[in-house]
């Protein structure tokens, strides 16, 4: 199970690169749980970020506007990201949120096929109306992702476990792979959190959260000795 990790900052990224993280994840929490971060900021984090390792942008907690989205999708690309991320916050069922992810896909691939698209949903989405999360692998699918992903819209100490139990989360890792899609999880993901999901098959556990000072995605920084303790684990199962 590969480790994301969520720097906000050049400095973040030195930890989160120091302390093993195999996906750097430019992102910009006070914009929203997958909030965006700006464009030189990703850029920066690209050109000190090993190339072997894959950079990975937010575009936000995005509206149903698929052509702001695309435009959003094409900044990601052309400041570096390798892995671009969309959160599909304003789209409140599948027809939506297929019609946002096809569009991306479209943007970026038709340019760069290789650069990965990830379809993120939220396992607390009835908390803000968004599309269903268990609907996340099937429009992963068919708009043409490479990753179907769950985080939690609502940043309040509550964890993805608190809204999906570990048949359900099952349910999504397994429907997703029988798409050919890998699937990766967060919410506020805790230590005693990362064996369970490793042993459903999630193929990517995405933590910010966890690798703060403190343990606060908010008020903390992203220190490396807590980066390689969560490495330390992910490479234990
Ligand atoms: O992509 C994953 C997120 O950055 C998770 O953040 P969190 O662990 O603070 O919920």
């Amino acid at each position: 199970m590969l480790l994301l990790i969520s720097p906000i900052n050049h400095e973040e990224a030195l930890e989160s690169i120091k302390g093993g993280a195999d996906i750097v994840d430019v992102k910009n929490p006070k914009e929203g749980s997958l909030g965006a971060n700006f464009p030189w900021v990703i850029k920066e984090i690209r050109e000190l970020t090993p190339e072997d390792k894959l950079v990975s942008a937010t575009l936000g907690d995005v509206p149903y506007k698929p052509g702001t989205v695309s435009l959003a999708a094409m900044g990601a690309h052309v400041s570096g990201a390798d892995y671009i991320k969309v959160g599909l916050y304003g789209t409140k069922n599948y027809d939506e949120a297929v019609e946002v992810m096809k569009n991306v896909s479209k943007t970026v691939k038709d340019v760069s096929p290789d650069t990965i698209v990830v379809a993120a949903g939220y396992a607390d989405a009835h908390r803000v109306g968004a599309v269903d999360p268990m609907e996340i692998p099937k429009v992963a699918r068919d708009a043409n992702c490479d990753l179907a992903m769950l985080d939690t819209a609502v940043k309040d100490g509550h964890t993805l476990f608190d809204y999906l139990d570990i048949d359900k989360l099952t349910e999504f890792v397994e429907e997703a792979h029988s798409y050919n899609l890998k699937t990766a999880l967060a919410g506020s993901v805790k230590k005693d959190q990362l064996k369970p999901l490793h042993d459903i098959g999630c193929d990517v556990v995405g933590i910010r959260g966890a690798a703060c000072v403190g343990g606060d995605r908010n008020t903390g920084k992203i220190h490396h000795t807590a980066v390689a303790e969560l490495k330390e684990l992910c490479d234990s199962f």
